[in-house]
């Protein structure tokens, strides 16, 4: 049975880890532009200042996607090449790019699918309370409306944000991405309120240009399963669900946050500081939601958490979500199992993780459309006589792939995949390491760009709809 002939073989990228041209054509810096730079952040001081130099590349690697056959590709919008303060004047030079590369796509048939914030922030706003600031939010629905505004005629595809758990979490509980801040609870959840109004607005204002396209968020998606079936452990497990899944997915789907949350906030001290007219305002457009987008890479393994955990000193390594680490509340641990199969970066591949996962969301939340916006294996690719052998990932692609074709067929509502990555690029902690592209880009020789295995194995899947899987 091949793929339904309108599921999208995709893959995906995010404008700081391939654009570089960091500082050209009237793009105002943004909070990674200045936070990669502070010695000891990044892998190596690695940085986005040239990444892979897509913006000058951009025809060359769209053109290599078209030969991949690839049906859409996932990139995001760099805010500040757009508004370079933020919420101030338009940067033509910024609207001509994105136009350029939305159209060179076009040419090729290849469908843009466009998130509008993949974590890098003009600096004037994170330099005013980022994301614990009304002001950032707001600005955002004044960017989504000009983007809406100049490429909403060619792009029906949208993605508000990608991943708030990962820009929140690390930057303002594990401090590895900025603004830097470790263990404030209190700002860590006024940072996910304000996203989530933000993209409750978004939603909002995209409806009512009657552009006829689609809009909704991506998250990650880390389904928890209690080690075993001791009490204790399957509380634990509840919640992480809680925590990392619920309190992101329901105030977007449900339009409310969940109440098992939102008591213990309460008891903690930590609840945002929300009003009523942005409650509101989730609950007013959490239908009008199109799909939600899963980055699925793994499940985590957890179980009571029985040692005390004091304010833990966090670094890249206790950043990089491999497992062995306290909740940041200290509840629960995660756990490396002896019976699974773990990425060179600690990360469980489980294709089962995942279809388990599909109908916990469907059981809570219906018959939402999902698109798998991110999966993929981050790898050292072998490189053998001169060719990128990477059957690890055509492995650990293929197994997602034959699982998410039964979980369609067990009636789940996916309708798309995208891949991570189109193409090496870099990682914010791990510098260009950590590679998932299909195309190599070799960083000791002038960018060069060159077709990996899977870069051949993947166009075979698309062409023939994935029949043999
Ligand atoms: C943490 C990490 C990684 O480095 O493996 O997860 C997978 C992937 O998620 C994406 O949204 C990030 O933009 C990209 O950089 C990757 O980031």
């Amino acid at each position: 049975m091949k793929f339904p002939h309108d599921f999208l073989f995709g893959a995906a990228s995010a404008s700081y880890q391939i654009e570089g041209a960091w500082n050209e054509d009237g793009k105002g810096l943004t909070n990674w532009d200045v936070f990669s730079k502070i010695p000891g952040k990044t892998y190596k001081g690695t940085n986005g200042d040239v990444a892979i130099d897509h913006y000058h590349r951009y025809k060359e690697d769209i053109k290599l996607m078209a030969e991949m056959g690839l049906e859409s590709y996932r990139f995001s919008i760099s805010w500040a090449r757009i508004l370079p303060t933020g919420d101030g004047e338009v940067n033509d030079k910024g609207l001509e790019f994105y136009n350029n590369v939305i159209n060179e796509c076009l040419k090729y048939g290849i469908v843009p699918f466009v998130t509008l914030y993949h974590w890098d922030l003009p600096i004037t706003l994170e330099e005013d309370g980022g994301w614990t600031n009304k002001r950032t939010a707001e600005a955002f629905i004044k960017y989504a409306e000009v983007c809406f505004r100049a490429f909403g005629d060619r792009v029906k595809h949208w993605i508000t944000f990608n991943e708030t758990v990962m820009f929140c979490g690390l930057g303002y509980l594990k401090g590895a991405h900025p603004p830097g801040i470790q263990n404030d609870e209190n700002k860590y959840f006024q940072a996910t309120h304000y996203v989530f109004y933000a993209h409750a607005k978004a939603v909002e204002v995209y409806k009512e240009m009657n552009h006829y396209g689609e809009i909704g968020i991506t998250h990650v998606f880390l389904p928890a399963f209690s080690v075993d079936d001791r009490h204790e452990n399957v509380v634990a497990a509840r919640h992480a669900n809680e925590y990392e899944t619920l309190w992101y997915y329901d105030p977007i789907l449900k339009g409310e946050y969940p109440s098992y949350v939102v008591e213990q906030l309460k008891e903690k001290g930590w609840t945002p500081s929300w009003t009523e007219e942005e409650l509101a305002t989730l609950k007013r457009n959490a239908g009008k939601n199109d799909f939600i987008g899963l980055n699925y890479y793994q499940p985590i393994r957890v179980e009571k958490n029985n040692e005390t955990v004091s304010s833990m000193e966090h670094s890249r390594e206790t950043s990089t979500l491999a497992p062995g680490n306290p909740s940041f509340d200290g509840f629960y641990r995660t756990v490396k199992m002896e019976d699974k199969t773990y990425t060179k970066w600690g990360w469980e591949i489980s294709p089962q993780g995942f279809i388990d996962g599909l109908h916990m969301l469907k059981e809570r939340y219906g018959d939402i459309k999902m698109y798998v916006t991110e999966n993929g294996l981050g790898d050292e690719d072998p490189i053998i006589d001169g060719e990128i052998v990477d059957v690890p990932r055509i492995k650990y692609i293929e197994e997602h792939l034959k699982v998410i074709k039964r979980a369609i067929k067990e009636g789940i509502h996916l309708k798309g995949y995208y891949a991570w990555s189109v193409i090496d690029l870099l990682s914010w902690l791990n510098g260009y390491k950590k590679q998932y592209g299909f195309i190599y880009v070799d960083q000791q020789n002038n960018l060069n760009r060159k077709k990996k295995l899977s870069f051949h194995w993947y166009k075979h899947i698309i062409e023939t709809r994935g029949e043999e899987l």
